[in-house]
């Protein structure tokens, strides 16, 4: 079978795009796997699928997948490349669409000057709905529990790093380190991503304040590796900041693939993603 696919990015966030509406995609979590393959297959951090709506009032379902195969709830750089796609692909004539992922409803909207809005949702703070198991752990400070300890195994040395959990419809585990650059992002990122404590694993962001309002962002994705970029890892970032104090709504977000911008007016309020969508090329594959 011939699978037409887009390759975009979005920041160096790399996606495969495929229209589900009008071709037949039905694959396991092997074959998605072996699609975003950079060596074997065509090679990206996530697939973005996206299909016919199921539920009234929305535009579009949008469905994830991890470089690993596995099945996601959310992605923020992907949202921003949906709605350039769908733009793209004549799918609608709306530069402001209703978009139904597994983690809710979000509303990404295309800018003139070419960059995209999205509308993440408000991010979910309650450690069990992360999920986070913080049985017998204590919150800092306490009552609001912003900060939380976790105990990393090193090779038989144990270190404790202190992190902020946000859920933006998945679940990210936040850093605050001296320096972006020396953070051991490759060493301690696969730890706290299969920590015992986040039972459907976690993405681990390491960011380093510049002022108020601008930070440096590494994430190491769950599921998918160090990527360049990533959309919920900012919106999770400026969140924790934010509730911590230490940052200020807008805040600047420098990954090493480019430059996003988060703005967040508070608990339960929703958080806006903003952000480039770049289309790659076009291509098609034997599957
Ligand atoms: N790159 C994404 C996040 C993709 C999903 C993530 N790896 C997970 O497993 O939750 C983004 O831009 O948000």
């Amino acid at each position: 079978m011939k699978l037409k696919f887009t390759k975009m990015h979005g920041a160096g966030n790399d996606f495969i795009v495929i229209d589900a509406i009008n071709q037949q995609v039905d694959f396991t979590a092997a074959q998605w796997q072996a699609l975003a393959d950079r060596r074997f297959g065509i090679g990206a951090d996530q697939i973005l699928v996206v299909e016919t709506a199921s539920q009234p009032g929305c535009d579009f379902r949008y469905r994830i997948f991890n470089n690993d195969g596995g099945e996601v709830e959310q992605c923020g750089n992907g949202a921003r490349a949906f709605v350039k796609f769908v733009a793209e692909k004549g799918l609608t004539g709306k530069a402001q669409i209703t978009v139904e992922t597994k983690a809710g409803i979000i509303s990404p909207r295309l800018e003139s000057e070419g960059s995209v809005t999205v509308d993440m949702g408000a991010p979910v703070l309650e450690p069990a709905a992360i999920p986070f198991d913080a049985d017998g752990l204590s919150g800092q400070p306490e009552g609001r529990d912003t900060l939380w300890p976790l105990l990393l195994e090193l090779g038989g040395e144990r270190e404790q790093v202190q992190v902020s959990v946000v859920s933006m419809g998945n679940p990210h585990a936040v850093q605050v380190v001296a320096d972006v650059d020396l953070a051991p992002v490759e060493l301690t990122g696969p730890l706290i991503e299969h920590h015992p404590r986040f039972p459907k694993r976690v993405n681990a962001g390491f960011m380093q304040l510049m002022s108020r309002q601008h930070i440096k962002l590494r994430v190491f994705e769950r599921g998918a590796g160090e990527t360049l970029a990533c959309g919920t890892g900012a919106c999770a970032a400026a969140v924790a900041g934010i509730r911590r104090g230490l940052l200020d709504s807008p805040v600047t977000v420098d990954a090493r693939g480019g430059r996003l911008s988060i703005a967040w007016a508070g608990e339960g309020q929703p958080v806006y993603l903003t952000g480039p969508a770049v289309t790659v090329f076009e291509g098609e594959i034997t599957v």
